[in-house]
């Protein structure tokens, strides 16, 4: 270890500015082609991180000058009504993106929510069909979390290519679209999940490190190779001394003393979340009516 710190990656600035450059592009859209991109959201039930997280995509859809439109739905609902109101939404032609925020209630089939959602309206990039148009290097709707990391990374890094990348995590939601997308950029990639043997000895040659594992400070700071880029996706709530407090999959104290950049928990990959799915909204729109598609906005 060194005395130097790593710099701090602010997905809390970078989200703010791509934004600024969604509504830019939003109001080009509505002078030039007089519409209005329309983003609904559906929330089943109470889940207090997930009703935070619909609140704030509602503010900031308007903010951007966006159409929001949200629906909740009792925890108790069936999944035909749920059912239902996505295919009301797909029909909708002035509703340009759909999300369902997960996770659902037990008795609901996220697999087959999502599957409903026309994928030309999959904002979230969850669709089997969006998952095929990645994996095969074709025109997709990207996941927006990986998406947020690529951004992030991309204005650390510039190119990717030839950088040994490692992911920890394989979830559908961000693991195995986040190699996909650095595969693409043509890094070398490994993932790990919970049972790859030597996780240490994954980590030590990782010079890109994503990290979402969902195991609160699960890769400590003498396990990453010095100078890496690191990137921590989790958000957890433990409690320290007491008192709750926030972390992520990477023990952020140790590692800052080692790795080259990372993304702080709160203030790095979440914010990115909201604004990539903000930019994919403005993406589904310009696709739906014919539009050029702003190419700084978009991996
Ligand atoms: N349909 C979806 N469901 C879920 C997604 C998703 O992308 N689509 N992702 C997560 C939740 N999520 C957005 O929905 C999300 C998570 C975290 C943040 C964020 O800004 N986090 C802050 C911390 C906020 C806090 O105190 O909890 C940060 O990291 O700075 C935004 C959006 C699961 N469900």
């Amino acid at each position: 270890m060194c005395s130097a710190r790593a710099d701090i990656i602010d997905g809390k600035a970078f989200a703010a500015t791509l934004r600024q450059k969604v509504a830019a592009q939003v109001a080009r859209l509505k002078a030039e082609y007089g519409i209005v991109p329309g983003l609904a959201v559906v929330l089943v039930g109470e889940d207090p991180a997930s009703t935070v997280y619909v609140r704030n995509k509602e503010r900031m859809t308007a903010e951007v000058g966006m159409n929001g439109h949200a629906f909740r739905l009792p925890a108790h609902a069936s999944e035909a009504e749920l059912l239902d109101l996505v295919r009301q939404l797909n029909a909708d032609s002035a509703i340009h993106g759909i999300l369902v925020q997960l996770p659902l209630p037990a008795h609901m089939d996220a697999r087959k929510v999502i599957n409903t959602i026309n994928p030309e309206k999959d904002v979230d990039g969850f669709h089997v069909v969006n998952a095929g148009l990645l994996a095969t290097g074709q025109e997709a709707m990207v996941p927006c979390t990986p998406l947020g990391c690529l951004m992030l990374l991309r204005d650390r890094l510039g190119s990717l290519a030839g950088y040994k990348a490692l992911v920890v995590g394989a979830s559908n939601i961000v693991g195995k679209p986040m190699a996909q997308l650095l595969l693409a950029e043509k890094c070398t990639v490994s993932i790990a999940h919970s049972r790859t043997r030597d996780l240490e000895a994954e980590v030590r040659q990782a010079e890109i490190l994503v990290v979402a594992a969902g195991r609160a400070e699960l890769i400590p700071g003498d396990w990453i190779k010095p100078g890496a880029v690191v990137i921590d996706v989790g958000i957890n709530r433990i409690e320290r001394d007491g008192k709750p407090v926030l972390v992520g999959d990477v023990a952020f104290e140790q590692a800052v003393r080692v790795a080259g950049a990372i993304t702080p928990v709160p203030g790095g990959v979440g914010p990115m979340t909201i604004a990539c799915l903000l930019a994919n909204a403005l993406t589904a729109c310009c696709r739906a009516v014919g539009a050029s598609e702003p190419a700084e906005l978009v991996a």
